[in-house]
Parts: C-alpha cells; sequence; structure tokens
C-alpha cells in the first residue's frame, strides 16, 4: 500500500497498487529499504533528510524527483553506504548498510560527481573495473547499448560530458547489480542519448534490476518512472505510480492564469475553488467538464471588466503542476509517505 497524501482535500487516503513481484501471502520482495532516515550536516540548520523511509522493489524503476537541495543526492549517499545517516537504518538485500560493507556486491553507483579514472582508455576503464568481478556483466553489450562501442579507444579526459556520463552509467552495471543508483543519469545528454539511456535502463529492469534514478527532467520522470518519489526539503511528499502522483492534486485537468489580478483569485475563491497562486500564476486543478465551464465563466467576467489575466491555459495535469500544489502543503499534511 503506497500512501499518496491527497494535498487537495487536505485528508490522506490510501491508493493500493500490487506489484508483480507480490508474494502469494501478500508481502512484497524489497530490494532496498531505508527507515527513517534523518541526515543534518554541520553548521546547517535545515536537515538535509528528514524521517525518510521508502522501499524499492526489484524490476522497478523508482524516480526521484526534487528541486535543488531538496536530498536527494543525500538519500543516494547513504542508500549507496558512501555517508552515513544520523539515524534511521538501511537495508539492501537484507542486510544492514555499513560503510564498505557487503551489500557494495549488489548495487551498481553513478553518482554527479562521477569519480572516472581520466588518465585512461575507455577500454582499459572497463577492463579494469569488470577485473573487480568474479563474473563480471556483458560489458559488450551494456557498452553497445549506451553507444560507447566506438569510443572504446578514446581517452577518458577527452570524452564530453554526455559521453563520460554514460562510461559511468555502464561502469555502474558492469558487477551485475540488483540495484542500480544513479543520480541525474541523463543530465548532460542529448535527446537521443536520453532516450537510449532510458531504453537502457528498462531493459535492465525487464531482467529484474531496481533502478533508483533521480532527474530534474520532470517530463522524463513521468514517462519512465513506475514509481514516483517527490522530494521536497528532505521530506518526502509523494510517493506512488505516476498516475497515483497525478491524481493526488485533486483532478485530471488544470487551468493556468498568467499575470493573474488579486480579483481573480478572489473571484475563485468567491465561487468555491481552490486556487494556488505562484508568483503572478493562478492554477485551479479538477474535473475537466468543470473547469473548462469555470474557464468560460472566467473570460465572460474578464470581458465584463471584473478581473484581469493575460492568459488562460487550460490542459490534462501535468507533473509540474502536482509538484506546485505539493510544495505548498502545509507541513502537517506533507509527512505521509513511505511505503509497506
Ligand atoms: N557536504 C555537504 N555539506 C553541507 N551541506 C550539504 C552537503 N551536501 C549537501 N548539503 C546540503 O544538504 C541539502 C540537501 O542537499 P542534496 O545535495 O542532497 O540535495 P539534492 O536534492 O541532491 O540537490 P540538487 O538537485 O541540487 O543536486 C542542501 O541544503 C545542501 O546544501
Amino acid at each position: 500500500v503506497w500512501v499518496v497524501p491527497d494535498f487537495a482535500g487536505g485528508v490522506t487516503h490510501t491508493n493500493t497498487y500490487t506489484h508483480p513481484l507480490t508474494t502469494r501471502n501478500g508481502y512484497l520482495m524489497t530490494i532496498a529499504t531505508l527507515t527513517n532516515v534523518s541526515k543534518r550536516y554541520p553548521g546547517i540548520d535545515r536537515p538535509a533528510l528528514e524521517n525518510l523511509s521508502l522501499s524499492i522493489m526489484p524490476g522497478s524503476i523508482v524516480v526521484l524527483v526534487g528541486a535543488n537541495g531538496s536530498g536527494k543526492t543525500t538519500a543516494m549517499e547513504i542508500l549507496s553506504g558512501l555517508r552515513e545517516a544520523d539515524s534511521g537504518s538501511v537495508v539492501i538485500n537484507g542486510r544492514k548498510v555499513v560503510p564498505g560493507g557487503q551489500h557494495r556486491y549488489d548495487i551498481g553507483v553513478q553518482l554527479q560527481e562521477g569519480g572516472l579514472p581520466q588518465r585512461l582508455k575507455v577500454k582499459e576503464a572497463v577492463r579494469s573495473v569488470s577485473a573487480l568481478y568474479q563474473d563480471p556483466g556483458p560489458v559488450d553489450s551494456i557498452l553497445h547499448q549506451l553507444g560507447l562501442t566506438d569510443r572504446m579507444n578514446q581517452m577518458v579526459d577527452r570524452l564530453s560530458g554526455g559521453w563520460q556520463r554514460r562510461l559511468d552509467i555502464a561502469l555502474a552495471c558492469v558487477g551485475r547489480p540488483q540495484l542500480l543508483i544513479l543520480d541525474e543519469p541523463s543530465s548532460g545528454l542529448d535527446p537521443m542519448a536520453r532516450a537510449e539511456m532510458w531504453e537502457f535502463l528498462r531493459s535492465l529492469r525487464s531482467r529484474g534490476t531496481a533502478v533508483l534514478a533521480s532527474t530534474h527532467d520532470l517530463t522524463e520522470a513521468e514517462a519512465f518512472a513506475d514509481r514516483l518519489l517527490l522530494l521536497h526539503q528532505g521530506k518526502l511528499l509523494l510517493d506512488g505510480t505516476v498516475p497515483q502522483v497525478l491524481a493526488s492534486a485533486g483532478g485530471e485537468w488544470r487551468i493556468r492564469l498568467t499575470e493573474a489580478s488579486d480579483q481573480t483569485e478572489a473571484f475563485l475563491r468567491n465561487r468555491g475553488e481552490r486556487p494556488l497562486r505562484q508568483g503572478e500564476n493562478i492554477s485551479v486543478v479538477g474535473e475537466r467538464h468543470h473547469l473548462e465551464r469555470l474557464s468560460r465563466d472566467i473570460d465572460l467576467e474578464r470581458a465584463a471588466g471584473g478581473l484581469s489575466y493575460s492568459d488562460l491555459l487550460s490542459g490534462p495535469i501535468r507533473l509540474e503542476d502536482v509538484y506546485a500544489y505539493a510544495a505548498n502543503l502545509t507541513p502537517t499534511a506533507s509527512t505521509s509517505g513511505g511505503s509497506s
């Protein structure tokens, strides 16, 4: 059961989703579990993570989104055992994660600042990482899928940022990881390379690998996530499938009024709507027909001189709308999350 806070109505409700790997007695196989993980960096007032709980199932792509500084990298570093939490527990494949622990053999990690050996050729880097494992994965196939085959003789430090990123991801996969932890794997990749990268991750997932990947690209998150996690100021605000998360703002449609006046906001409130103001813009989320009717009424009211805005945009709800709504949650409504 994943808990999705219904912030439109302010009531927490639960949505059920049966993962294909649910056992007959209802238990879900998990590859990784974080329980009540908190972390505060010295000298920084706000915790980087606060009571973060989540579990990751094999054969799923879990996408972590959140604004700069929301705690994504910290969560991934703690899950990888590269950083210690102040409190809470982290378990991978039944083993407690400790720095340098045995869990390392179950995971592949690509962090934002890749630790690639710069003074090697690509093929030498691949060979030296493969040598660390008794039974390395299908290296040729990994390199091919990530488009690296033609670059094997290039020096690593001569690769562009995007190619280094691809090599970093390839190296993270060499040890046949059961869990891949990727911090912004698509950043710096051109659109074709992004598509190839996600296709590659989906091929791993179909063989049972779990992937935890962060991104700032919400369109990408919406397209490829089996499950979405939204972190906000170190807390898990939303956790669910894409449809669950999209539904949690309270409707399948949204209108957005740009450069909208305070009278416009008051007009909406008087009609019982729950407008969300972000700077000069106002959004309303709801049911499509209702919002289409509302749009016509807003237009008429503007024609009558009662309110002002520069544009009215109407369309299906997108993750960025949900994100904006979720980030405006009151703290009490935002503490739900995690999974069981
Ligand atoms: N080594 C560090 N020392 C002190 N504070 C840190 C350190 N690393 C991160 N922080 C702080 O912890 C918070 C979470 O940072 P983190 O890098 O985990 O966020 P993020 O979501 O990955 O951000 P981004 O999207 O910018 O990569 C931020 O406030 C950040 O400034």
